[in-house]
């Protein structure tokens, strides 16, 4: 699959900050690419790096194979900061707008106002819509022009429950169509439920990159609990699949590797004459699996 977005050694320095150190990751096209961190870890920067509104200190990016310039500029839509719109104008007449600065066709908003399931809202004014609503004309206004990709800052930001699961869906609705979309977030269950790529910056330094299959894998804890604790933790150390082993008080904590499961523990242990009391499967959370990688 061609990468629509290619970023290479990229850097930043803010006087003595360094924002980015080294960066570098590449987005498939027709991905939903999750650009993760907490607060301050450069998401921000890398993006408004590449949609040319901050020079990188070093490092190079590369839109469609080639250097950024008016053509790719044409092909991608973005919404960095919260929007902006005319509070007394309606919906449609922002929308009209940004087509006549985009150049884009009237013929459009209908369709991304539909969309963005604002159609009925279209003459309402911008300053009664809810926050949710204000982020889907965002949205509407990003996608005039018929961009190839989207890139979004932190979309969900403020919003309540309800209005996140509206943005997700709509985000899964507009890639089902073919569309790159690159999002940053600080939200780690955000990128898990939606995205199919996550990049991971923190303080500056990208720490994993890749499909979200690989990057967070949904690896089960089992948890034992047996009376011969030193026999089992013998054992347990020379069986292969087991990839990791922590005793805590009562309990020794594997980490097993993929494609086994706490029945290939319990075997194992009978095998051996020894009888686990508990054995508890435990699903690790996307937190502590976050933790793990930006702690390497
Ligand atoms: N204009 C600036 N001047 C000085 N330092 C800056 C500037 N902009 C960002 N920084 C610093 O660069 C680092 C990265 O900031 P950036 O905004 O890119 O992070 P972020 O991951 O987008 O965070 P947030 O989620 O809070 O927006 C932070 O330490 C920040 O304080």
């Amino acid at each position: 699959m061609a990468n629509v977005l290619e970023i290479q050694g990229l850097s930043k320095n803010y006087g003595s900050v360094a924002a980015l150190q080294n960066v570098s990751f590449s987005v498939p096209q027709g991905s939903i690419y999750g650009l993760l961190g907490p607060n301050g870890s450069g998401k921000t920067t890398t993006l408004g790096i590449v949609l040319d509104v901050l020079n990188a200190s070093s490092g190079s990016f590369q839109w469609f194979s080639q250097p950024y310039s008016g053509a790719s500029k044409r092909r991608i839509g973005a919404i960095l900061e919260t929007p902006n719109f005319y509070p007394y104008l309606s919906a449609y007449k922002n929308l009209q707008i940004v087509a006549d600065i985009k150049k884009a066709d009237h013929a459009e908003i209908e369709k991304v106002l539909d969309v963005t399931g604002l159609l009925q809202r279209r003459n309402s004014p911008f300053k009664s819509f809810s926050l949710g609503m204000k982020q889907r004309l965002a949205l509407a206004a990003s996608l005039l022009g018929n961009p190839e990709v989207l890139v979004l800052d932190e979309p969900t930001n403020g919003l309540d429950p309800q209005g996140i699961a509206d943005v997700r869906e709509l985000i899964r609705k507009i890639a089902s169509e073919g569309k790159t979309i690159i999002i940053a977030s600080h939200l780690l269950d955000e990128v898990e439920k939606v995205c199919t790529h996550v990049a991971v910056l923190q303080k500056g330094i990208l720490k994993a990159a890749g499909p979200v299959s690989e990057i967070l894998a949904q690896q089960d804890q089992v948890l034992v609990s047996v009376a011969q604790t030193e026999n089992a933790l013998s054992l347990l150390k020379t069986l292969p699949f087991v990839e990791n082993i922590i005793p805590e008080r009562e309990w020794l904590k594997l980490t097993l590797k993929q494609g086994f499961s706490s029945a290939d523990v319990n075997r194992s242990l009978f095998e051996n004459n020894i009888i686990a009391s508990q054995l508890v499967v435990r699903k690790k959370s996307l937190e502590s699996q976050f933790l793990e990688i930006v702690n390497k």
